[in-house]
């Protein structure tokens, strides 16, 4: 690692020769390896830019020049050769890096990101707000081709196209997201592939004849939106994208350089293994890439997108109205159950939440049952969506609303915090928690009957349930039904979906006896349990894993204000403000919704 530990920024990288790159290169891609397979995170997409991200330090004059990047799972290497080199080592740990661009954490992070398709507008706006200030400096958007695949990218370039600036972005092409990308637009960046293939000095000829102030030969999409277009272009060829940016960057207008890389370049195991397992593998052995799971199978119980996802496909067998949808997270919403056993019934639509709901809300018009499969924090992205076109309507989706809670290492950008706050405001939706494998399931199977004619939001956490035996015959839940888990007097703890777990554990560790119900719908609220339980308890606490403003509590609380002012209603749960990066027990520690914290909460509510 001698140049790796020579470079503490890009001001150190641009002293180097440039026939030293390729050996940074090799030793960054090094590092990235020995440090993500000893503490976990993204790997595939950032050993895919290494090239690509000395290049840009290179050639742009970082921090002065403006480099953003989209999602940001690809730039461990730029996180790396900006000062951030010696606490890679805490990426994604508590108080550690963030495993994206950060803007607290770094002026060379020039954009805080998670979610994606949001760099091109970024940089967009950056380029507008320095014409304005009259600020001369060039602005990069570097974005990943499933990303662009999103309509916020394709708003941003319908502007750009026309907005006089000189942005560049470089589309960074790797024929992946996480699992593989879809779409026409990707067929669109194959085909364009596969004739660079065939022609690879065309990059010199486009070039020239940009700077000769002449038409390229043959247009294409980018082009007919007002972009010059490079490419495609070797994105593991330094000297190569060393020339393309020396050269572009002295051109006038809105330029878009496509770049082709590899995801889990120069690693073996990632290059030619399974991509998607490769985009963020947990632990591994470096030296031989075998994977190291914590735990063998069958050892616990199963995660709850598992559980979701086989559910889903015995309930299709059994309802042919049921379809499969997912915006680009196949994999990680175990929607590839469904695809597997019902490839025409199952729809990856890209990176496209939007999309995703309106299409459902499209296909509930025409009498399908429609499941969309997403994230709590993707939701966010259709939001109106969700209320437009499928709540005013009274049309019947069902939402299988994964991640939501605090999701641990991804950090703010990903914690699925505020959906219950979001939908609990939208008439027409029935919003429910499981809180084990089993209520999964039962909710699911209620959800799709045809007497229920709502739609229907089922949340439930990143991880694992807590039953081994987790497949039960299919049981029709109550809409709208609490149940009382634990009898018991004078204080009464509401919790919603897996806060069960918490809350039985600090029920363990009280001396005092208090009433334990799981109250399973946020909406419609069991009132009548409430009532029940006001009738001989003095205070309610809540607990929750969703925003502790407008969510879960507030409920109960709103009720409560009007119906039986006499009692005190305490509400554990997400508080408001950005809650950062660590594991799942160390954030709802931080946030004091552990089983001690509310054991103590107890305990209080127990003291005169
Ligand atoms: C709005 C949004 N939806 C979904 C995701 C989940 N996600 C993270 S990375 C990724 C794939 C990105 O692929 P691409 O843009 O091609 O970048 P690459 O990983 O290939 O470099 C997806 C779907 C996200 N981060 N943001
Ligand atoms: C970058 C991104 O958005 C995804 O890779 C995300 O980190 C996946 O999270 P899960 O591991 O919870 O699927
Ligand atoms: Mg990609």
């Amino acid at each position: 690692m001698k140049l790796l530990s020579s470079i503490d920024n890009p001001q150190d990288l641009r002293k180097l020769q440039r026939s030293d790159l390729d050996e940074l290169a090799r030793e960054l891609r090094e590092f990235i390896i020995s440090i993500v397979a000893e503490h976990g995170g993204h790997l595939g997409a950032s050993l895919g830019t290494v090239e690509l991200t000395v290049a840009l330090h290179y050639i742009y004059q970082t921090p002065n020049d403006l480099l953003v990047w989209d999602v940001g799972h690809q730039a461990y290497g730029h996180k790396i050769l900006t000062e951030r080199r010696e606490q890679f080592h805490t990426n994604r740990k508590l108080h550690g890096l963030s495993g994206f661009p950060k803007r607290a954490e770094s002026e060379y992070d020039t954009f805080g990101v998670g979610h994606s398709s949001t760099s091109i507008s970024a940089a967009l706006g950056m380029a507008l707000a320095d014409k304005l200030q009259k600020k001369q400096r060039q602005h990069v958007a570097v974005i990943g081709d499933a990303a662009m695949q999103a309509g916020m990218a394709f708003e941003a370039l319908n502007h750009a196209g026309t907005a006089g600036t000189n942005l560049t972005v470089v589309l960074n092409d790797n024929c992946m997201s996480i699992d593989p990308s879809v779409g026409a637009l990707n067929q669109f960046l194959k085909s364009s592939v596969d004739r660079y293939r065939s022609e690879p000095n065309r990059i010199y000829d486009q070039l020239e004849r940009a700077f000769a102030g002449k038409p390229q030969p043959d247009s294409n999409l980018f082009e007919d939106l007002h972009f010059s277009y490079f490419g495609p272009i070797d994105g593991h060829d330094i000297e190569l994208l060393n020339h393309v940016f020396e050269k572009t960057q002295q051109l006038e207008g809105p330029k878009l350089i496509h770049v082709i890389t590899k995801k889990g370049k120069g690693y073996e195991p990632a290059e030619t293994g399974n991509p998607t397992k490769w985009h963020a593998p947990g632990i591994f052995d470096a030296a031989t890439g075998k994977v190291l799971k914590k735990e063998k199978p069958g050892e616990k119980a199963p995660k709850f997108q598992d559980v979701f996802g086989q559910s889903l496909v015995e309930l299709a067998h059994q309802n042919e109205k049921l379809v499969g949808i997912t915006p680009a997270m196949p994999t990680g919403s175990s929607l590839t159950f469904m695809m597997d056993e019902f490839p025409q019934r199952t729809f990856d639509v890209g990176i496209a939440e939007q999309h995703a709901v309106t299409l459902a809300a499209g296909m509930a018009t025409q009498g399908l049952l429609p499941v969309v499969a997403i994230y709590s924090t993707f939701l966010q992205r259709a939001y109106d969506q969700l209320i437009h076109d499928v709540a005013i309507q009274n049309l019947k989706v069902i939402f299988c609303i994964d991640r939501a809670g605090l999701v641990g290492a991804d950090g703010p950008t990903h914690h699925g915090a505020y959906d219950i706050a979001y939908s609990r405001c939208i008439p027409n939706l029935i919003i429910a928690a499981p809180r084990n494998e089993h209520e999964l399931r039962n909710l699911l199977y209620t959800a799709q009957l045809d007497e229920v004619k709502q739609s229907f939001l089922i949340r439930y956490p990143r991880g694992r349930g807590s039953l081994i035996d987790w497949k039960n015959d299919f049981e029709k839940v109550e809409i709208g039904k609490g149940e009382i888990l634990k009898d018991g007097e004078r204080v009464a703890v509401l919790s919603i979906g897996t806060t069960s777990r918490l809350v039985e554990k600090a029920l363990t560790e009280t001396k005092h006896n208090p009433t334990h119900a799981d109250m399973r719908f946020v909406k419609p609220l069991d009132t009548a349990l409430i009532d029940d339980l006001a009738k001989d308890h003095k205070v309610f606490i809540t607990v929750e894993d969703g925003a502790k403003k407008g969510g879960f509590g507030s409920a109960v609380a709103e009720y409560v204000a009007e119906h039986h002012p006499g009692i005190r209603v305490k509400i554990l749960g997400i508080p408001d403000e950005v809650i950062e990066h660590g594991t799942q027990e160390e954030l709802y520690s931080v946030i004091g919704s552990n089983p001690a914290t509310i054991r103590t909460q107890i305990d209080n509510a127990f003291t005169p």
